[in-house]
Order: structure tokens, then sequence, then C-alpha cells
């Protein structure tokens, strides 16, 4: 745990979270926290952990450590409210149903994270940021075939009382009725790609999205670099064996399917007309997308398993 005399703690917590996550949250607060300062903030609406964020990221004057209590959803607002804030320890509390983006540190389960013990003897891991015409993602941003199941996964969220991989397998499906691939004209750095024909395209920080499905494998979140899986032009009868190799992140062994290469910046020329763009599982229409890199931006505080 971040540590300090006047070290204040701040629960930014999604209410509408999982029910066992929520009361294993609540009694580990009661009893890690008996005197410190602790503060609960509970997410109204769209945005409103962003907004709670950014407030505390105003106070420069005071050593805050942060909890994302959620999914990728309140992860990625959090993130948008404190980039570049020094004086802020975030640690995630993953408590929504996807939570890729702790699936990084594969070496820690979601109940390690869920442990304030293995916390207070936890580590700091500086973490670089994604940014895309003026928002930031912590995790991955894509375009294509993709962007359209994401969409149809949070319908299925809204509309069905279903949890876990089901909503990503039905927005799959969904996805296949219209066509898988498009054209996009990407320039990366100053090099301008001649293949214009792909399914999909995922500019990556960490490793792990989508439910659980691995583009870019050797990514590394303090590397400052943008990681870029390629995906080509996949006929609907590879679509299954590409999502069957992509989950494993190995679809880098079949390069008429994939590839991937690092970047600093990456730029789709869309003429001014809007693209759907998944940030962190959130949907955006944006212009001539530009993602860049933006290094060490967030301060984590995971937990450690070490026994000292
Ligand atoms: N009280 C609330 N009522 C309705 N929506 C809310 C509320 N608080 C947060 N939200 C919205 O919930 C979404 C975030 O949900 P969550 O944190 O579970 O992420 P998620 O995208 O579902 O991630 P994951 O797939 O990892 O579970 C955001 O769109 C946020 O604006």
């Amino acid at each position: 745990m971040a540590e300090g005399r006047n070290m204040k703690y701040v629960f930014i917590v999604n209410p509408n979270s999982r029910k066992e996550g929520l009361y294993t949250l609540m009694n580990q607060i009661k009893s890690h926290f008996p005197n410190e300062k602790v503060i609960i903030e509970k997410t109204q609406s769209m945005n409103h952990a962003c907004h709670i964020a950014r407030k505390y990221a105003f106070k420069e004057e005071e050593p805050i450590h942060m909890f994302a209590c959620g999914g990728d959803g309140t992860l990625h607002e959090i993130v948008n409210g404190i980039a570049g804030c020094k004086h802020i320890t975030l640690s995630i509390v993953p408590i929504g149903t996807g939570n890729d983006f702790v699936k990084y540190f594969d070496h820690l389960s979601r109940e390690d994270f869920l442990n304030f013990d293995l916390l207070k003897k936890g580590e700091i891991v500086r973490c670089d940021l994604l940014k895309v015409n003026g928002e930031y993602a912590i995790n991955t941003i894509s375009f294509g075939f993709d962007v359209h199941v994401a969409m149809h996964v949070n319908e299925y969220r809204k509309k069905l009382p279903v949890r876990g991989i089901l909503p990503y397998y039905l927005g799959m499906l969904s996805s296949l009725r219209k066509p898988i691939s498009s054209s996009f004209d990407i320039q990366i750095d100053d090099h301008k790609l001649e293949e214009k024909i792909f399914s999909f395209v995922v500019i990556t920080n960490g490793r792990y999205y989508g439910g659980g499905y691995k583009p870019c494998p050797q990514a590394l979140i303090n590397d400052s670099k943008l990681d870029i899986c390629l995906i080509r032009d996949v006929k609907r009868t590879e679509i299954l064996k590409l999502a069957k190799v992509y989950e494993k992140g190995d679809h880098l062994n079949y390069p008429d399917l994939a590839y991937v290469t690092k970047g600093n910046v990456v730029s789709l020329h869309t003429n001014n007309q809007e693209i759907y763009t998944n940030l962190d599982g959130e949907i955006r229409l944006l212009k001539n997308p530009t993602i860049e890199i933006v290094e060490n931006q967030i301060q984590l505080l995971i937990p450690s398993k070490n026994k000292e």
C-alpha cells in the first residue's frame, strides 16, 4: 500500500460491479483502514469516474492512493482523470466482468488484486498510456471488425442478464452478418502502408482485450512504444481458426492472417469521415484518428507475492 502520514486513500467504485466483488472490497476496506483517511466515491453515471478522479488530480498538495474499483470502463475513465499526475498512485480492484487490463500481470490472479495484504507490500510499476485525438486509453485502441464485435457485446450486456464470455461469442456471431474487412489508409511513423484491406487493426499498451484475446503477446506497458497488430483480409471460413489462435497469441505463426509491428505514432487517414473506434471497450466516432504513446503517465501499485 502507498503509505505516509498524510496519505489519503480514495476508492472510486462502480456500484454496478459484481456483487461478490463489492462485498469483498467493503470487507477489505473495513479491516485494512480502521483509522486512515479513506474516501469511498460511488459512480452515478457515465464518465462520473473521470470527474471524480480529476477532482483529486487537481489537489496536488497531498499524496493519494487511488483505487479503480470496477471493470475496464471504470479504469479507462479514471486514467483520463489522472494521466500525468505524480501525486497519485493507482491500484486496480478488478470487480468488473472482463477486467482484461490486469491480465497483463499474468503472475497475479483476480483474487490477488482483491487481496489488500498483498497490496500492502506491493510494487510500483510505471505505465505508459495511448492517446487518440485527445483521449487516453490504458490498454487498447482498435478499428474494424472487432469494434463492431465490441459494440454488439455492449448491446448484449445491456439487454440480457448474461455475464462472462457469452456476450463476446454472441457479439462475434452478430458481427459476422456484415463484411469482415474494409479499407484502411494507415501510416506508422513516416511509413505509409501499401496494404489497405484489413479485418481489424489493434494498437496496444497491454496484452489482453475483448474478453481474453491477445493481439500483441510481447507488448510492454512501459517500453514507450505502440504495439500494433494488423489482422489481414480474413475470410468468413477463417474466422474460427483466427479466433482460436488469436486467443492464445499464436496468430503470429500465421503471417497470411496477421502480423505485429511497433511504432511511436499511428495515423488513419479517413478523409474526415468518422470511424468507429474502440478505446478500452468504450466506443467513439473519430475523424482521422492519430494514436501516440505517452510515456510514464500512471504509477500503478500492484500486489506483490514476495515473502518480504
Ligand atoms: N452508477 C452507474 N450507472 C450506470 N452506469 C454507470 C454507473 N457507474 C459507471 N457507469 C458506467 O459503467 C461503465 C463501466 O463499467 P465497468 O467498469 O464494469 O466496465 P466495463 O467496460 O463493463 O468493463 P469490464 O468488461 O472489464 O467489466 C462505464 O461506461 C461507466 O460510465
